[in-house]
């Protein structure tokens, strides 16, 4: 029975109030703990340090932030742009990537994200980070670029599937047809003819196939329910086709000041590129591809010097490599590419930061089943007296127990420096301990793991918990250019933190480019040296902690930039 007027007249009287003392004194209490727990976290004591102006500029974009939950991403302001719209959809905060990217880059959170010193990018893969759209320009404009495939691109599903490859020849060929049945598998056919003689569209038509060749759709990003596996497959044909494209000498510079110049706009300082190229680069005019990696390694440290000359690439940082095998491969194969590796180390000690193996860790070997090649490069590096950490890729998966999840018992046991994803840490209450008294940083790349179907979108990614536990961390954009981003700069995965988490803040953010500067490899250090660094920090004497300080300048700056640029509001 419904309560009468006079009955619950009577009932609210006995109500406690929000005000009464006993509740107040919960609320103290429940306080309390929340500021308890807090503690915990990673990013603690940058919070406790922050400055007057900065924690100004935190309040702020704190405001910012909720205000464009309110107004920017709610459902019913969808409703009336929707009639507009040709895709009905509905918008809400920490809706997936690739469905919120525009609205994302329209929101003043965006423009003050886009602002930050985000110090280094510690985890992208070299192949993934330029624009496509930029380099099948390139492509085109660039003379003497030829077209291959390895059967007649005659049908949807041979377009779709069959490796296409692009090289320079001296002589114009210009015999054949590789959209038509009669085309010969192998044959070299000029660029701009082939892209003009596209079935569906002409060069306009070639440019968006290709460019389909080289990214995931957004189609693609959204389309949860077809699993890991299958992006995987369509991401490694991304891989496939982009090879031959940016291997070509004059291509590859463009790509490199592409790269470093929207790195720096963007407010990172410095990366860190995964690096697993076949030897199958070509230098200017060349048809025959080079024996090592010198020419390749010298043209990425002649590019990126001339950027640092130049106005816009003052103060940048620069660039290291981590070399990264294909964990596919049988053993053969990788120790060839260990000793590769080794010899690009020995000619070019400062480009080579350190050793990893990447590709899809669930359908490739596992560590464990890698040791005795590992060891063995190891014990190589011993002899050749170089030096070169481990930078692991672990757990970047949903198994719980499975053989990928274990990787991150590798990882940590092979004296991994950081590790790549550490997606699956978060069910590792002994790992995650081990990972914060061994000072190992987590690269973590939320949009990343979206794209690849880990989780649907940043709303369930766990590096919330991870930080919570007190695990450093850092941001990164994993693959930018195939993954959606479209630009190499990391704002677009600082963005969706700051905006899907609530405890994060600018503060959080912070601190988690801070992290990135302070697990930067920027130099060659044995493992005590190394550690006693990351542990040192701002107060330790080498290079590592005056970039902290440049860093910590920078932040200062953004934050009173904040302060005056949006503290009136
Ligand atoms: O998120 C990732 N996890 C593991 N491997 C990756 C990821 N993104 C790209 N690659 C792999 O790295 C190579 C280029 O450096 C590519 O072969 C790609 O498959």
């Amino acid at each position: 029975m419904p309560f009468t007027t006079e009955e619950w007249d009577e009932i609210s009287q006995t109500l406690p109030k929000a005000e009464d003392p006993f509740i107040l004194k919960y609320i103290e209490g429940r306080d309390a703990l929340v500021s308890q727990e807090s503690k915990q976290r990673s990013d603690a004591s940058f919070r406790q340090n922050l400055s007057p102006i900065a924690k100004k500029a935190c309040a702020i974009v704190d405001r910012i932030r909720d205000e464009e939950k309110r107004t920017i991403w709610t459902p019913q302001l969808e409703d009336t742009l929707a009639q507009e719209a040709e895709n009905h959809m509905t918008v809400y905060p920490g809706m997936m990537f690739s469905l919120s990217k525009d609205r994302m880059e329209s929101t003043k959170l965006w423009k003050i994200i886009r602002q930050m010193p985000k110090g280094a990018l510690l985890h992208a893969h070299m192949d993934a980070m330029v624009d496509f759209n930029f380099l099948i320009d390139l492509l085109l404009k660039e003379p003497g670029i030829h077209i291959m495939a390895d059967r007649p691109l005659s049908s949807p599903s041979a377009l779709a599937n069959t490796k296409t490859t692009f090289r320079f020849r001296k002589t114009a060929l210009t015999e054949g047809n590789v959209w038509t049945d009669d085309y010969k598998p192998g044959t070299l056919i000029l660029l701009t003819q082939a892209a003009d003689a596209f079935p569906d569209g002409g060069r306009d038509g070639f440019k968006k196939w290709l460019y389909s060749r080289c990214t995931l759709s957004r189609t693609d990003a959204v389309a949860q329910h077809h699993g890991v596996d299958e992006i995987w497959r369509k991401f490694y044909a991304c891989f496939r086709t982009v090879d031959s494209i940016i291997h070509y000498e004059p291509i590859f510079r463009k790509f490199l000041r592409r790269l470093v110049s929207q790195l720096k706009a963007d407010g990172v300082n410095y990366v860190e590129l995964r690096f697993s190229w076949q030897l199958d680069y070509y230098r200017q005019d060349r048809e025959e591809p080079e024996q090592d990696y010198t020419a390749m390694m010298d043209t990425i440290d002649e590019e990126v010097k001339a950027f640092q000359a130049t106005p816009e690439g003052k103060g940048f940082w620069g660039v290291r490599m981590i070399w990264a095998t294909i964990r596919f491969n049988p053993t053969r194969h990788i120790i060839q590419d260990m000793d590769n590796c080794i010899t690009t180390k020995i000619t070019h000690p400062h480009l080579i930061a350190g050793y990893d193996l990447v590709g899809q860790e669930d359908l490739g070997r596992p560590l464990k089943d890698v040791l005795p090649e590992l060891f063995w490069f190891r014990k190589q590096c011993a002899e050749e007296g170089v030096t070169i950490p481990f930078f692991f890729h672990a757990g970047e998966c949903l198994g719980s127990g499975s053989e990928t999840d274990h990787n991150l018992y590798d990882a940590i046991l092979l004296g991994t420096r950081r590790i790549g994803h550490g997606y699956s840490l978060y069910k590792h209450p002994l790992l995650i301990d081990l990972v914060k008294d061994k000072k190992i940083l987590i690269e973590s790349c939320p949009i990343s793991n979206e794209v690849l179907r880990l989780c649907g979108s940043v709303m369930s990614h766990p590096l919330p918990a991870l930080l919570a536990r007190g695990v450093h961390c850092s941001l990164c954009n994993d693959d930018p250019a195939m993954l959606g981003q479209d630009t190499a700069g990391s704002t677009h995965d600082f963005w969706q933190s700051l905006q899907g988490w609530e405890n994060l803040g600018l503060a959080g953010l912070g601190s988690l480019a801070e992290n990135s500067v302070r697990w930067a490899a920027f130099e060659d250090q044995a493992a005590e040296q190394w550690s006693k660094d990351v542990k040192e920090a701002t107060v330790g004497s080498g290079l590592k902690a005056q970039r902290l300080k440049e860093w910590a300048v920078e932040w200062e700056k953004f934050c009173l930039w904040i302060v005056t640029e949006f503290g009136e509001e």
